[in-house]
């Protein structure tokens, strides 16, 4: 898809998946609108419009979409498994919030295709099996992640009644991310998730290393460039509506993860405790990603050591020279 001199909405520019989005769409010629909210952006954007707003006001969303041709959101309230066990429903009223009020916002201003990220904690349990598309509504998300997966389903919904249900329609595209990883990512153990909290535990040395639960949790890990590759083929599709799975299409153990880690980063002899009573969340989570192969001819490129080994030397660069 051709964004040269489009205009495009990043809504969420300093998070994690906005700020690696916008890079890429600023390489592509895209005039980029970023939203932010309380924190500053990551990257530089000379050439970006960046807005401070609050998208859990109406009036904001109605600012944030004006005049602009796509709309990506991004901006999430979001965290890993220890703030999801302690407080789950920190993640529902501002994403409830966020995800009506910008939907409408751009459905009002004629945009002419939206962009949502859900998320592959939504579905319900399938096991060692690997997930599909079509099971989304097939029974409640796992226990832990029932408030969280119901406020994902629900925004995927609006996103079809906006695209199919109605006049007038807006394309919408769903976006249905595996556990993403890189550069830009949250490093900050309390809130962090598992991929960017092992790779901090590895770079700083620490010993010895302390992993949540049992090691043996599974999980489908996607490097983001590879992430943004699956979100913009999505993107592009001519479908009215499009949900699709964005994942490498394999699993790890969280171990299997720590290990590459290691291996990657030279770390010899690590003393590693895995520690049960710490929060863990879904013990496997398996995503099927043929559908993104055979509609979009999308595969992860990036085996799960290069993955690594590229956002080790980010966070070498970038925040380690920042501390
Ligand atoms: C895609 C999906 O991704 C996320 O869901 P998650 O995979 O459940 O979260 P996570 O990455 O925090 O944990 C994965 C597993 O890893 C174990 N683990 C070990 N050691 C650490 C550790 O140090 N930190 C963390 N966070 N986890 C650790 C931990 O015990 C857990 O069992 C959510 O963002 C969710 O919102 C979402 O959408």
């Amino acid at each position: 898809m051709d964004f040269t001199g489009k205009r495009v909405l990043v809504a969420g520019g300093a998070g994690f998946i906005g700020t690696n989005l916008a890079l890429r769409l600023a390489r592509e010629g895209a005039r980029l609108r970023l939203t932010i909210h309380d924190k500053p952006l990551q990257a530089a954007f000379p050439d970006a419009e960046v807005l401070q707003l609050d998208l859990r006001k109406a009036e904001d969303c109605v600012r944030a979409v004006d005049g602009m041709d796509f709309v990506f959101l991004c901006a999430a309230h979001t965290s890993g498994a220890a703030v999801i066990r302690a407080t789950p429903l920190v993640h529902i009223t501002p994403n409830v919030l966020i995800n009506t009020l910008l939907l409408e916002a751009a459905y009002q201003a004629r945009i002419q295709k939206f962009c949502f990220i859900s998320s592959g904690a939504a579905y319900p349990p399938t096991g060692a099996r690997p997930v599909t598309e079509p099971e989304m509504f097939d029974g409640d998300p796992d226990d832990v992640y029932f408030p969280a997966g119901w406020m994902k389903r629900y925004a995927e919904i609006l996103c079809r009644t906006y695209a199919e249900k109605i006049a007038s329609p807006m394309p919408t595209v769903v976006v249905r991310p595996s556990n993403v990883f890189g550069p830009y990512d949250k490093f900050d153990f309390g809130v962090s998730h598992v991929t960017a909290a092992l790779l901090r535990r590895v770079v700083e040395r620490q010993s010895p290393i302390e992993v949540w639960g049992t090691g043996r949790d599974i999980r489908d890990v996607i490097h983001v460039d590879d992430f943004i590759d699956g979100m913009l083929a999505a993107f592009a599709t001519d479908l009215p509506h499009f949900a699709v799975n964005i994942c490498a299409g394999k699993g790890h153990t969280v171990e299997q993860i720590l290990q590459a880690l290691l291996k990657v980063d030279g770390y010899t002899g690590a003393d590693i405790r895995f520690d049960p009573s710490r929060p863990s969340t879904i013990p496997v989570r398996l995503m099927d990603n043929s559908l993104a192969r055979s509609k979009l001819g999308f595969e992860a490129r990036l085996s799960l050591e290069e993955g690594l080994r590229r956002t080790i030397e980010w966070y070498r660069a970038n925040k380690m020279a920042a501390a």
